[in-house]
């Protein structure tokens, strides 16, 4: 498992303690750095000699918003990624402390099958008997004291003195005893106890990066499927708990990248108009709030290209039209219509859910509407109902993410197998949907956000062996047209697959079909 934490300086959690004694102890008040790490370097593993009920009872603001983030992942199935930003928000957090309670609240969800391990060796009965909301506090002081160094007394005073705000004063003996025992090892300690012995690599590699077995292995063989060595696995898994740089695109021929570069954003050498961000809130980029400039994982911008990059063989675009099948939320719809805009070619942008709908037509937004229309509808009629109708589409299908699990903190512990197998006949069924919409000479692009075989392949190679009008273009090649560098080295049996370990992008999978003119 990452231990980014490990890197950065210290926090004695102090700050916002309350005064309580434990806190003073710890010697000096606590500065948060502009990542929201901490300043006091080395290993402090002190406690306090109060008892629970003598220290801090105000829970820190950020350890709290990371503790509603635990708490709303799960009690309500809420998104990490959605609930964070409103509960900083609500609670004011400097960018300091939001810095903080984004690495708490995504390091303990991340992290939480490792730290379910250790604490069931420290907790004497089975962690699903605990309450719930004490089981993520332990998380958020499991992580506290595993992975960002927080000195141990402020990681003990602060968690407890949140469960006592937040929870109530029984708990806060029980949590102070548990990471009193935690905090008896470090993070390769711990591992090293609980592996003894083992000799199961799946076993050993989803303990120590914290992916639940079953995702290790369909990585694996999602690799060894396209084309990579199955050694690749340890960076695979660890570039999966890093946070992800957030990519800008600007959309061509409306946007410019102009007003990031001026905040501090850098140029993205892997596709034209795209940025890496400096971080902070983005609103503050007008560029951003008018919708020319918008936050896009530069494996979408290089997928979104590529389809419409393919050369059809008459030599110019106008004219022609293009389908978004799946188009929710709209981020590579918007590229698209930017693009078939820029070259006298129209959009259909289709989404069966309104509200994701709605999402779409203001993804759309700052692209003229004479470029694109919006249909609200299931993807599986479209081929019915306008059949031979296209030069391009776009077929984003639903699929399980696994390509995006460093974006999506909680999803790998909310994923099933039989998730895959659900999602099959859905992804089936669009496919074929896509085939009959798309012109005799025009192409269908499947794509997924989940570098598994059982969506990627499978899928395409099934819509292939059915009909005789159809063959597989190099989507590596489609690909390299639209990168910068030329060679971005992801193609493999003629279809393509990013990896956020070798691309810095999400692992997106694509196939390119021509139906034959
Ligand atoms: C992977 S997402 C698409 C992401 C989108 N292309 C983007 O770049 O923002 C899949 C979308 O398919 C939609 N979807 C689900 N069932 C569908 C169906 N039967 N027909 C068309 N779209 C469907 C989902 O609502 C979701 O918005």
């Amino acid at each position: 498992m990452s231990e980014s934490g490990r890197r950065g300086p210290n926090n004695n959690g102090s700050r916002d303690s309350g005064g309580g004694q434990g806190n003073r102890r710890s010697g000096g008040a606590s500065k948060r750095d502009a990542q929201g790490r901490e300043r006091n370097r080395g290993p402090q593993r002190g406690f306090s000699t109060n008892a629970p009920s003598q220290r801090t009872r105000r829970a820190d603001p950020a350890r709290l918003v990371a503790f509603e983030v635990l708490r709303a992942v799960a009690s309500e199935d809420a998104y990490a990624n959605l609930v964070l930003p409103v509960r900083i928000r609500e609670h004011r957090l400097d960018k300091r402390d939001a810095g903080f309670a984004t690495e708490l609240s995504y390091g303990a969800l991340r992290g939480q099958g490792t730290y379910d391990a250790i604490l069931s060796a420290c907790v004497d009965r089975p962690l699903d008997q605990l309450d719930p909301a004490i089981l993520d506090a332990l998380r958020i002081g499991a992580h506290q004291l595993l992975a960002m160094r927080v000195p141990a007394h402020a990681a003990l005073d602060q968690t407890v003195g949140l469960a006592r705000a937040v929870i109530g004063a029984g708990p806060s003996a029980l949590i102070n005893a548990v990471l009193r025992k935690v905090a008896a090892r470090t993070l390769p300690e711990w591992l090293d106890l609980l592996l003894d012995g083992e000799n199961d690599e799946t076993r050993i590699a989803s303990l120590r990066h914290a992916h639940p077995e079953w995702i290790v292995r369909a990585l694996r063989q999602s690799l060894v499927n396209h084309g990579r060595p199955a050694s690749d696995i340890t960076d695979l898994l660890e570039a999966d708990n890093a946070a992800p740089v957030v990519n800008l695109v600007a959309l061509p021929g409306l946007g410019s990248l102009d007003e990031a570069f001026e905040n501090g954003a850098a140029r993205g050498e892997l596709v034209e108009g795209s940025a890496l961000s400096a971080g902070g809130d983005l609103g503050r980029l007008e560029s951003v709030r008018n919708g020319t400039t918008r936050v896009q994982d530069v494996g979408s911008q290089l997928v979104a290209r590529a389809v419409a990059g393919v050369d059809l063989g008459h030599g110019t675009v106008a004219g022609e039209k293009w389908l978004d099948l799946c188009a929710g939320p709209g981020g590579k719809a918007a590229l698209l219509a930017a693009l078939a805009n820029e070259n006298g070619a129209t959009l259909l942008a289709n989404e069966p859910a309104p509200h994701r709908a709605k999402l779409v037509r203001q993804a759309l937004g700052a692209v003229p509407e004479s470029a694109w229309t919006v249909r609200t509808g299931d993807g599986r009629d479209v081929g019915k109902e306008q059949p031979e109708s296209f030069d391009r589409v776009l077929a984003d299908v639903p699929c399980s993410g696994l390509g995006a699990l460093r974006r999506r903190p909680e999803s790998r512990w909310r994923r099933s197998p039989k998730d895959i197998g659900d999602l099959g006949p859905l992804q089936r069924e669009l496919l074929n949907s896509a085939i009959d919409a798309v012109k005799p000479g025009g192409v269908v692009a499947y794509v997924t956000c989940s570098p598994h075989p059982a969506e990627t392949t499978a899928v395409v190679g099934d819509a292939i062996r059915k009909r005789e009008d159809l063959e597989l273009l190099d989507a590596g090649l489609a690909m390299d047209a639209v990168s910068l560098g030329g060679s971005l080295g992801a193609g493999h049996d003629k279809t393509a697959q990013l990896w956020p370990h070798v691309h810095q992008t999400d692992a997106m999978f694509i196939a390119i079909i021509r139906k034959k003119p």
